[in-house]
């Protein structure tokens, strides 16, 4: 085995050779598809006449287009009962492994592969959407891929990709009570910018990273892309194998012992050389929320909206736009604000530690009076574990709505979103203009606890209050 970075090693090992444009052919060992980016792909093959090569390596769920109150088909939106029909065609057609609703495995795509062990260390996985960085927390590399790659995927179960350099971003020590994951990655794309990642796989690590449970290390990695990089990842250690023993998909007996094996040995190397290395200390990292319109724009829940005169000279055309599109006062504190509705779910905080969270904040307490709040499972197995546990009561009796698993109100390609300008309190990853289903809608990302805080008070509040 080579020296140096996972992500150098994990690259070696899938290579197939070099193209004539200087790109890599990489191996593809896991592909991933939803309702969305596969349609087109699927159709390209027909076309052309070609089969799935690996049908055994490509999964499918249905999760952007699901209705998560009346599931009943056909769906009363035509144009989703379409994409559910097209994808449903595709996989019979192609004889692929489909999680469809109702199964109880159906769910956001980078829910349902790590909950069933399909994701694994030392992968390479692609999946037609952006958020497939998610899967990189389990020392695997995950690119999210375009229409035409989906096509080149089905057919060629490779990609053809340029290498990536590898910046290693390192936080150490404890988050304070009241700070999570969502904080952690926030405060990153905050201090390394939306692009800060372009050309970049990035490497999490320090010792923050390694106390934190697989759920926590999906919610960094889910939002590399939003930090610009193509693709993040952990190095796997012993939390990443205590996950994967057991589930249905991860090897047993005799081959898991020589799949840890195999898995040690992918980590970086202590010597390994990294293109880039950054720091940040967990206790300087605040609860943190966006104001504005990427998530970039994010500040400590007790900082004031940052004003042109104290950001960079860069930034302030966005900012502008960002203060206008939020309706929002720069120098005002962010804390405050009203909220219209919450929104608990999505791949980077809708599994079952996230809404274990959330469900402890609003026990005993009331959404308030103007605001809609729901909860939306990331899959039907989160679904059922919360059920089991109770946490379903837990938010209905605190007036929270609790729905059946999809992408929901994180895109709302489903009937779930916002009306005219409501503003959101949101545990999603985007907070672009229009993103939550009305073109002026506005969205403030956050933990799910920060969430239940907003929800209870009616604005954007600081959690620690409520510790
Ligand atoms: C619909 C899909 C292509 C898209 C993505 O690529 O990420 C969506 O999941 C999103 O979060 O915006
Ligand atoms: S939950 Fe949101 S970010 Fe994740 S795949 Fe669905 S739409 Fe994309």
């Amino acid at each position: 085995m080579s020296k140096g970075t996972l992500f150098d090693k994990v690259w070696n090992n899938h290579k197939v050779g070099t193209l004539p444009s200087g790109q890599t052919q990489l191996f593809i060992g896991l592909h991933l598809t939803h309702e969305v980016t596969s349609p087109q792909a699927f159709a390209m093959l027909r076309e052309r006449n070609l089969k799935v090569l690996f049908p055994d390596r490509t999964v499918a769920t249905v999760d952007h287009i699901v209705p998560t109150q009346n599931q009943a088909r056909p769906f009363a939106d035509t144009l989703a009962e379409e994409m559910m029909q097209a994808l449903e065609q595709s996989v019979k057609e192609h004889g692929i492994r489909f999680y469809n609703v109702g199964s109880g495995n159906q769910g956001i795509v980078h829910v349902i592969a790590p909950e069933q062990g399909m994701t694994q260390p030392g992968m390479t996985i692609a999946c037609g959407d952006s958020h497939t960085s998610t899967h990189g927390a389990f020392g695997a590399i995950a690119f999210g891929i375009g229409t035409s790659q989906v096509r080149d995927v089905l057919a060629s179960q490779t990609l053809a990709l340029e290498k990536l350099k590898v910046r290693r971003i390192e936080v150490n020590g404890n988050l304070r009570p009241g700070v999570y994951a969502k904080d952690a990655i926030l405060h990153i794309i905050r201090k390394l910018g939306v692009k800060g990642g372009v050309g970049y796989a990035y490497e999490y690590a320090g010792t923050t990273l390694e106390q934190m449970s697989m759920e926590e290390r999906m919610t960094i990695c889910n939002m590399s892309i939003e930090g610009g990089a193509r693709c993040g990842y952990v190095n796997p250690d012993r939390v990443t194998f205590d996950y994967l023993q057991g589930r249905d998909f991860a090897p047993q007996g005799e081959s898991w012992d020589k799949a840890v094996q195999w898995w040690e040995s992918i980590r970086s190397d202590a010597d390994a050389e990294y293109d880039d290395v950054v720091v940040f200390k967990a206790e300087e990292i605040p609860p943190t929320v966006t104001w504005g319109i990427t998530p970039g724009q994010g500040i400590g829940v007790d900082e004031v909206i940052p004003t042109p005169e104290s950001l960079p000279d860069g930034d302030r055309p966005l900012a502008q736009e960002a203060y206008q599109y939020m309706q929002l006062e720069p120098g005002k504190a962010i804390a405050g604000t009203p909220i219209d509705v919450c929104f608990i779910g999505s791949c980077t905080n809708g599994r079952l530690s996230d809404l274990r969270e959330a469900a402890k904040f609003a026990q005993g307490h009331q959404v308030a009076p103007q605001v809609k709040a729901f909860v939306v499972p990331g899959s039907e197995v989160v679904k059922q574990q919360a059920e089991a546990e109770g946490l379903d009561k837990i938010f209905t009796e605190a007036g929270f709505e609790w729905r059946n698993a999809g992408c929901s109100m994180c895109l709302a390609m489903n009937p779930d979103k916002l009306e005219g300008d409501q503003i959101s309190a949101s545990s999603s990853n985007r907070n672009f203009k229009g993103r939550q289903g009305s073109s002026s809608g506005r969205t403030l990302l956050m933990s799910p606890a920060m969430v239940v805080a907003a929800a209870i008070s009616g604005q954007v509040s600081d959690v620690r209050k409520l510790l």
